[in-house]
């Protein structure tokens, strides 16, 4: 499949419709648009008047419409890249309108949970292929999309045992040419991995954020005033959308609290470290976290 890909000169999908054109929608839609090896036609869907208005305004797609059934009828890929908690509900309101063999997928950034909830709607004549592009931002909506966001960076792939390996090969090809790197993976492991990348370092983010203010509150002194830039890291995290991120907490609840107790069990290792004095423990753990921010400035990662 993937040699016949490569092969044919054409677009890979003839009417590519994305559900959801925020952040992630909106950038598949600009790369698309720029690359112009992906779709022959662009289709955008939003629940918000006010996203397909501003979608239309970019020029982002061919066609904006604002009823999903209709933005997926002809369509022979359908990505959903509405919040984790919306996926399983849209999916299976659009899946019975989709044309026999067109592919469905989605960008969520958890996987059991949709995979549990979009079983019983799933076709057996409508490929899905769940992904997950590592890469955004802080930003949310039609403005903040770019096409450069998926340059190197990973796309995890979550095929069903039934998906048609043809339809994942697709999928892939269409990441590689939005600049990702791919690799296809198990749901359970996905949702463990991302619950230590990404879910722990937002939980945390937003928690100590919540925690700084609070202080600032109760001694109505200036502790914000004085933050640098490593409070300043964490506060680009914290300002992540507050939907999008309720519903990856709820949705990977069993990693991510499995993933916090470890945190927290670690956290206590230091506190004993620090309070006994311990300083080689102190400079272990200091140094394991410079060799992993080095190691991933080696990589292209940081
Ligand atoms: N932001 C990131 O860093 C990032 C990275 C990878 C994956 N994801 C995942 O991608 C998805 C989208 O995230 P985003 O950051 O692009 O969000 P976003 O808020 O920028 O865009 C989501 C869009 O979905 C629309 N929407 C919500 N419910 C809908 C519905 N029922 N029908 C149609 N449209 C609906 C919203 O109006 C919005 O325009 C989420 O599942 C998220 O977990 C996000
Ligand atoms: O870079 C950021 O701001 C992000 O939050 C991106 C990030 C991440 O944690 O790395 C957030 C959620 C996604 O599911 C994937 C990527």
């Amino acid at each position: 499949m993937t040699d016949s890909i490569t092969a044919s000169s054409g677009p890979l999908f003839r009417r590519l419709a994305i559900i959801g054109p925020g952040l992630i929608g909106s950038s598949i839609l600009r790369r698309a648009r720029q690359d112009g090896t992906i779709a022959a036609r662009l289709v955008a869907c939003d629940i918000s008047p006010d996203v397909c208005r501003r979608v239309a305004e970019l020029g982002l797609a061919d066609e904006v419409e604002q009823d999903p059934l209709r933005a997926v009828a002809d369509a022979d890929c359908v990505i959903l890249c509405v919040p984790v908690g919306a996926i399983a509900e849209v999916g299976a309101h659009v899946l019975p309108a989709m044309k026999p063999g067109a592919i469905l997928s989605e960008v969520g950034s958890t996987k059991l949970s949709i995979l549990t909830a979009l079983a019983p709607a799933l076709r057996p004549d409508v490929p899905f292929v769940p992904t997950h592009p590592m890469a955004g931002t802080e930003h949310s909506g039609p403005d903040a999309g770019f096409a450069t966001l998926f340059d190197d960076r990973w796309c995890l792939l979550t095929p069903l045992p039934e998906t048609p390996p043809a339809a994942t090969d697709l999928i892939v090809e269409m990441w590689h040419r939005m600049g990702a790197r791919t690799r296809v993976m198990d749901p359970a492991h996905h949702d463990r991995v991302c619950a230590i990348v990404s879910h722990l370092p937002h939980l945390l983010a937003f928690t100590i954020c919540g925690t700084a203010d609070d202080l600032a509150d109760e001694t109505r002194s200036e502790v914000l005033d004085f933050a640098a830039s490593g409070f300043r890291d964490f506060t680009r995290i914290a300002a992540s959308d507050p939907v999008m991120w309720r519903d990856i907490f709820l949705n990977n609840r069993e990693a991510l609290l499995e993933m916090l107790a470890r945190f927290m069990e670690d956290a206590q290792a230091m506190a004993r470290a620090i309070r006994w004095g311990d300083e080689e423990f102190i400079v272990d753990r200091i140094e394991r976290g410079r060799h992993i921010r080095r190691s991933l400035i080696e990589n292209r990662q940081a």
